[in-house]
């Protein structure tokens, strides 16, 4: 393990009966480092948070939390994490007080510097002032605050948070999204979201899994080279037959659309425009055009998770309201 790697993930896999939710799962996570963790419903995301952080066990693999396994060595390994599970574990009838300073104490805080502890995640997560008021009359936003505090509370390395925005409005989502930047900044924080913007407005790298396997594992670099390389449009005034671009090494598939232009989808790291030249020049094939595509996000997760890229967009890419928010 690296010095400053806090998590280590190894050949993780956990089977409910006989659905494997998580299948040969590995990766890594460094201090400074915002990990957004990608999928659809259903793909393993909240299954593989609830293992790192100790409150559900694997089938098969191991997690190393800041030196300690997590098997081994359970009580030193879940004191280095601070967990936001998808519903946040608050007591609506406490204080926001009330409730850090019990959070505090769950966590081993010695009881001089729990003040000072409480007051450090409320400035933090810009709670000052609420600190009196019910937890059941805040707004949501200001909720999912405390429920982030309750997390950094005892200044853990590493920050779990599974779906924090959900339910928020726009100028919330904002707020909580800058939050998460300013603590990728101290902590180690994996965000479990299926919302693609969010982990483009504040993630360092990108995982996603689907159907329990990891299927793309990048820094936001590699995702915009990844979005820039993996796809050509091209041209034809004489267009071939759809199954002759197909057999081009590197292509993984062609979409067709008007006037003889056709999107060609690509390995990374097998661009087949000389191959694509080629046929061209040998059929005379009248090729007027042809440019790197530029995949968005949201492509990519398609075309991770259902094999399908549905359409391909320029320099601005178009998300759906849906996953927009
Ligand atoms: N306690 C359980 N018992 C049986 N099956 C479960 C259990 N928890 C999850 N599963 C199944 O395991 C798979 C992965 O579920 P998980 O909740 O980890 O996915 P997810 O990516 O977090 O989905 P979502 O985005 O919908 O929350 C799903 O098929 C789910 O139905």
């Amino acid at each position: 393990m690296s010095h400053n790697t806090l998590v280590e993930i190894r050949n993780l896999s956990r089977f409910y009966g006989a659905l494997q939710a998580v299948r040969d799962v590995s990766f890594t996570i460094r201090q400074g480092e915002v990990l957004g963790f990608l999928g659809p419903n259903g793909a393993g995301k909240t299954t593989t948070m609830q293992i790192i952080s100790g409150n559900l066990a694997p089938s098969g693999g191991s997690v190393t939390i800041a030196g300690h396994d997590l098997l081994e060595d359970p009580r030193a390994a879940k004191s280095q994490i601070g967990y936001l599970p998808e519903q946040p574990p608050l007591y609506r009838e406490l204080t926001v007080d009330e409730y850090l300073d019990y959070c505090a104490a769950l966590n081993h805080v010695p009881r001089a510097r729990r003040v000072q502890a409480r007051d450090n995640a409320k400035e933090r997560c810009g709670l000052h002032g609420v600190g009196r008021r019910l937890i059941g009359n805040l707004s949501k936003g200001f909720q999912q605050r405390v429920g982030i505090a309750q997390a950094i509370i005892h200044l853990p390395p590493v920050v779990i948070l599974d779906e924090p925005t959900v339910g928020l409005d726009p100028i919330q989502i904002r707020e909580i999204r800058a939050l998460i930047r300013e603590l990728g900044k101290e902590h180690g924080v994996i965000l479990s979201t299926h919302i693609l913007p969010e982990v483009q407005a504040t993630c360092d790298h990108v995982q996603i899994i689907n159907k329990g396997e990891l299927v793309l594992n990048e820094s936001i670099e590699g995702l915009e080279h990844h979005m820039k390389s993996a796809s050509l449009t091209v041209a034809f005034h004489r267009p071939p037959a759809q199954a002759a671009l197909e057999k081009l090494p590197g292509v993984k598939s062609v979409r067709l659309e008007k006037e003889g232009r056709m999107h060609v989808f690509h390995e990374p790291e097998k661009n087949p425009t000389d191959d694509i030249l080629r046929l061209a020049v040998d059929n005379n094939l009248g090729l007027y055009e042809i440019r790197p595509g530029r995949l968005s996000l949201e492509q990519i997760f398609l075309e991770l998770t259902t094999g399908v890229a549905d359409g391909i967009v320029n320099e601005t890419p178009a998300i759906p309201a849906e996953l927009a928010t």
